[in-house]
């Protein structure tokens, strides 16, 4: 029976959207906060679960259940808890493609992106390529070239989250947001300069901005309750038109 892609619908409606991020401790009680307090995408840091194997896993997007969920297995070379094989990595991946409304998963991760990516496409799951530097922010020239392959190695969207540690790196990422043509993206400046990018990126046409409930996991980030209320506060269409969907 094909499934509704609720994050989809939420995209179609061309508003921001907020998502949380969470492992797996006393997920039945995130998920219930997450849902009452409106969370538009719960993403699943997979990378940080104590536990992998597939049951568990499973079991853990179970109770994500009603909200669109968003599955990431971060290698530890763009920052992420996985440090394990990556067959097992791109088994998970498969497990969890038909459960989820998208996946994310790196463009370095060379031996994998294109079968997670058709995990996800055979399952009606979007492909969200992504690309992390805890670092600096590269220049534009190099920025359009990793947005690029990710394209065209077959992203819906495009991720983009760098280290900002000055204005001019905040320009940069807004240039490749304003330019991306008809590229979706998402982009986020980290770091404490770049909290800015957290709420007004969206206004430049970036799809998600990630926060946290309790422990923040990356500087720079706001929690969900801030980040809700300045979204409101930016953006009047924010609760009138989600309002149809999340019904
Ligand atoms: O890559 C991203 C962005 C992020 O690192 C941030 O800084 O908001 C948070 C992560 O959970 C997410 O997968």
């Amino acid at each position: 029976m094909p499934r509704m892609n609720s994050m989809r619908a939420l995209l179609d409606l061309d508003l921001p959207l907020i998502a949380v991020s969470f492992a797996d401790e006393d997920s039945e009680r995130a998920a219930a906060e997450a849902r009452s307090a409106g969370v538009d995408v719960a993403e699943l840091r997979i990378d940080r679960f104590a536990r992998t194997d597939v049951g568990h896993v499973r079991e853990q997007v179970g109770a994500f259940a009603g909200l669109p969920v968003l599955a990431t297995v971060r290698s530890a070379a763009e920052g992420g808890g996985w440090s394990g094989a990556e067959e097992a990595r791109l088994e998970l991946f498969r497990e969890v493609a038909p459960l989820v409304d998208a996946v994310d998963v790196e463009l370095s991760s060379r031996e994998v992106v294109a079968d997670v990516i058709a995990a996800a496409h055979a399952h009606d799951a979007l492909a969200i390529v992504s690309y992390h530097n805890f670092d600096h922010t590269p220049d534009i020239a190099e920025l359009d070239r990793i947005a690029r392959s990710a394209k065209e190695a077959g992203a819906d969207i495009v991720k983009i989250s760098t280290m900002a540690t000055n204005a001019a790196d905040l320009k940069v990422l807004a240039s490749l947001l304003v330019n991306a043509g008809d590229t979706e993206m998402i982009v986020i400046a980290m770091g404490e300069i770049g909290t800015a990018s957290r709420i007004f990126f969206p206004a430049l046409g970036s799809r998600l901005t990630y926060t946290f409930i309790g422990h923040q996991p990356t500087s720079g980030q706001l929690d969900y309750a801030e980040t809700s209320r300045l979204i409101r506060r930016f953006y009047p269409e924010y609760d009138r038109r989600k309002g149809g969907v999340d019904a």
